[in-house]
């Protein structure tokens, strides 16, 4: 067990407003020194409050000037199966936010299809495994994800793959459909738990009351398949980002003192 803790840590901010600018200040600053070194980056994308709050936390901060935005690539881990203007869409969010801001190429942003687009959401995860596959590497069908944020429900979620359902236990694709999701939108589209994990670094963000018990448990090593947060994990790096309302049952030893 106490190896396993020494391979996440946590880091705690005060309140949703700080803990967002200092994720988003992180990530500038990582993309800068790639961009710098003439680095392509690829990012997967979280939906959810916090999420979006940390793309406006970049998109706000005079940083974004310092990368050169054509060699960052834009993913989602998860997206809502709904029509291309609706409210839950999350790459709408973050257009809004930050992509809409700095001077991304159109095709550095990968989508995932809305319903005007792709039949149904089996479509929309079809067409979104050839997208990752067209920019995969020797060892994978999918990109090297640099960073792959995600934010933590309640129950435990991670993108759309939630607790005691079949889809957090696929490793035979790369993206798959969600039907009947507990939270709504129900129709939903995610990366599978193997392209996850495949991350450099994976970034959980996560704010609020409601989130402390989940988050205990995902520190503490439960299953994933009752808590799939447990189960995120980089090949480098595991972060928690956390605000103090969500931060009551962290274990004081897996916490990071700097940000
Ligand atoms: O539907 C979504 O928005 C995401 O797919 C989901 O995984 C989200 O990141 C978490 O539910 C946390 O969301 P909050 O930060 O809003 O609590």
């Amino acid at each position: 067990m106490a190896q396993m803790w020494t391979e996440k840590r946590v880091v705690i901010s005060p309140d949703a407003p700080t803990l967002a600018a200092a994720v988003a200040e992180r990530l500038l600053s990582r993309l800068a020194r790639r961009s710098a070194a003439g680095k392509t980056t690829h990012i997967a994308l979280a939906g959810g409050q916090i999420g979006t709050a940390v793309l406006r936390a970049a998109g706000d901060s005079p940083r974004r000037a310092d990368i050169d935005w054509s060699l960052v690539h834009i993913w989602w881990g998860d997206e809502v199966f709904t029509t291309p203007d609706d409210v839950d869409r999350h790459d709408s969010a973050a257009r809004a936010a930050l992509l809409d801001r700095v001077a991304l190429p159109a095709s550095n942003i990968h989508a995932i299809a809305a319903s005007d687009v792709a039949a149904d959401p089996d479509a929309a995860a079809a067409a979104y495994a050839d997208e990752l596959s067209r920019f995969g590497t020797p060892e994978q069908a999918w990109p090297e994800f640099y960073v792959c944020f995600l934010g933590v429900g309640s129950d435990g979620h991670v993108a759309s793959l939630f607790p005691d359902r079949v889809e957090i236990q696929l490793t035979d694709r790369t993206v798959v459909a969600v039907r009947d999701a507990p939270k709504p939108p129900p129709v939903r589209v995610t990366m599978t738990r193997p392209v996850i994990n495949s991350a450099r670094c994976v970034w959980l963000v996560v704010s609020g009351t409601d989130k402390a018990a989940a988050l205990g448990l995902a520190l503490a090593g439960a299953s994933y398949e009752t808590v799939p947060a447990a189960g995120a994990k980089g090949r480098k790096k595991t972060m928690f980002f956390v605000d103090e309302a969500a931060a009551a049952n962290v274990p004081a030893e897996l916490i990071d003192q700097d940000f």
